[in-house]
């Protein structure tokens, strides 16, 4: 292709309103220096009353002052992105990479199984070549409940996917295609049976979930539920793999006769004298298993709880990482968390500040953090890739041939890869995969892959990518964000600190942005001192503001 004929696959631009922004900060930041300047001024001599206090008070607004021009960096360079998956296809329809899905879940009580794999669905229905898109489920309760869902949810997609492809369906997530109907949509025969298909298999699994165990007859129907005689604890059992299908076998076909998307259920081992890592630790051994497996060159990871609401996702962060000129420097694509539950002024529970203002801003800096979920990483940079110029990373990576092996073979082979033991004397949760050790461990993660020369891209399409459950209540708020605040300030603290570790590594806007987030809990000194000192103040009758 000539040079002059290149059409970009994604383009991006600048926000509108930045000028006027721009204009109106450094009102602000006017308006801050005179504040600071009528402090400093006015401090009450020594021996006069409340001269502590104000110079508390000035503290405080030195402090708010500085937090505030970090938050700059979170808004001043707001961009925003979009793709022509026209011309992804156009030129690379037969060419597209193996992508591998991660869905992580850890607990059937507090994540039902339904809700898992309607995620689970949701995510192998996308508009993608099934023999090209794998999906994986870690299981960290090890949950023989989980795996009947899954093995209910792997029958019932030979029907799902495709009426999903027949009828072009939006989202497919069954439960929220279902609920997302009027009325008078619900006529058609073939819905009628799809329906009545999903209603079935949601029966089963709610009736074998509240009943607590398998019953006999899927027990003899599927030898991989033997796997669970040697399980005593969710803390406590060997790995177990299963593919539930894989796209190499001529015989996984849905009822139209078009290949299924491998399907493949994974519970690490477990063991009480081992710590496990959380998620981050179950991410790696999907990183490990699925290299043997699919090994796709690119990863998405969700959460269970947030289902994928926009099928063409794959074909949008792919003109991301297939772009001919721009994406030689793009680790990873993060996709805004959306949320379906939240309340209506989304009290508590709201990322609408950080997804529709503050990640744009780092988008402009050289990228967004990585939020754990709803985020496609090549997996390349995930394992600890450093960005070199020369180099280019080849997104056709060979597929592991199908080895003599039988399916029982190939699945004991790698289960020795999801093992407590070993990661003992590696890398791993260090230099490669996702970092361990950080209650946040994706920003970390995210983190040292930008630190390694690495770009990240935001991007927000109209058609919101992922929908998820959010907390809703203000205790479970409080125990998210304190943990989210923890971990950012631990992070602040430890090895790769923006602050040193990422010092002449990250762009300075970028740094400041990291900064903004780090700083987030400390922010609550200042915050309490203003809004407590002054008015105890008062009681001894002395004002603080003027
Ligand atoms: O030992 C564990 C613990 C959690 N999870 C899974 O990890 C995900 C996130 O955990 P959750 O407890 O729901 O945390 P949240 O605070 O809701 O998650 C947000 O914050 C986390 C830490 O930054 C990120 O990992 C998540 O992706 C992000 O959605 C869920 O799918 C869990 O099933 C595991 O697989 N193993
Ligand atoms: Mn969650």
């Amino acid at each position: 292709m000539g040079k002059a004929k290149y059409e970009p696959l994604f383009e991006t631009k600048k926000a509108k309103g930045r000028i006027i922004y721009r204009l109106f900060a450094t009102s602000l930041l006017c308006g801050i220096i005179l504040i600071w300047t009528y402090r400093l001024y006015n401090i009450p001599k020594p021996g006069e009353n409340g001269r502590l206090g104000w110079i508390g008070m000035f503290g405080a607004e030195l402090w708010f002052g500085f937090y505030w021009l970090l938050t700059q960096s979170l808004r001043w360079n707001r961009t925003l992105r979009h793709t022509f998956r026209d011309r992804l296809l156009q030129r690379y329809e037969n060419e597209l990479p193996r992508v591998d899905v991660f869905v992580c879940t850890a607990d059937p009580a507090i994540e039902p199984p339904i809700m898992v794999i309607n995620t689970v669905l949701s995510v192998m229905s996308y508009n993608y070549p099934p023999e090209k898109l794998s999906v994986y489920l870690s299981d960290d309760a090890g949950s023989a409940l989980t795996f009947y869902a899954l093995l209910e949810a792997s029958r019932f997609s030979k029907h799902w996917l495709p009426y999903c492809k027949n009828f072009n369906i939006e989202p497919r997530s069954p439960a929220a295609y279902f609920t997302s109907l009027s009325a008078s949509a619900q006529s058609d025969a073939h819905f009628s049976e799809i329906k009545r298909l999903y209603d079935d298999m949601a029966n089963r699994i709610e009736v074998v979930c509240r009943a607590g165990v398998i019953p006999d007859k899927e027990k003899l129907e599927h030898t991989g539920f033997s796997k669970w005689d040697s399980y005593s604890s969710k803390g406590n059992h060997a790995s177990i793999l299963q593919i539930l299908s894989d796209s190499r076998d001529e015989e996984t076909k849905d009822v139209d006769g078009v290949i299924l998307p491998t399907l493949v259920y994974l519970a690490r081992e477990k063991r009480p004298q081992h710590f496990h890592n959380f998620k981050a630790g179950a991410m790696n051994a999907l990183i490990r298993v699925s290299s043997e497996i699919s090994n796709g060159p690119i990863i998405l990871n969700v959460d269970c709880d947030m289902y994928s609401n926009n099928s063409n996702s794959i074909q949008d962060t792919l003109c991301f990482f297939m772009d001919e000129e721009k994406s030689h420097e793009i680790a990873f694509v993060q996709f805004p968390q959306s949320f379906e539950n939240t309340t209506k002024n989304e009290l508590y529970g709201s990322l609408r500040v950080i997804d529709g203002v503050e990640f744009h801003g780092m988008d402009g800096n050289g990228g967004p953090l990585y939020t754990g979920t709803g985020c496609f990483h090549r997996r390349d940079t995930l394992c600890g890739r450093e960005f070199s110029k020369d180099a280019q990373i080849d997104l056709k990576s060979a597929r592991p041939g199908k080895m003599e092996e039988n399916v029982h073979e190939l699945e004991e082979r790698l289960e020795i890869l999801a093992s407590c033991t070993y990661e003992e004397n590696t890398q791993w949760g260090n230099e490669i995969g996702l970092k361990y050790g950080c209650p946040v461990e994706d920003v970390l993660t995210g983190l040292t892959i930008q630190c390694k020369g690495w770009k990240s891209v935001y991007y927000k399409p109209e058609r919101k990518g992922f929908l998820g459950v959010t907390a809703t209540t203000l205790d479970q708020t409080l125990v998210q964000h304190k943990r989210w605040s923890e971990g950012d300030l631990m992070i602040l603290f430890s090895k790769y600190s923006p602050a040193w570790y990422g010092l002449g590594k990250l762009n300075p806007g970028l740094l400041l942005g990291y900064l903004t987030y780090c700083l987030w809990s400390p922010n609550c000194v200042a915050t309490l001192y203003y809004s407590i000192v002054p008015s105890l103040y008062l009681l001894k009758g002395i004002s603080l503001f003027p």
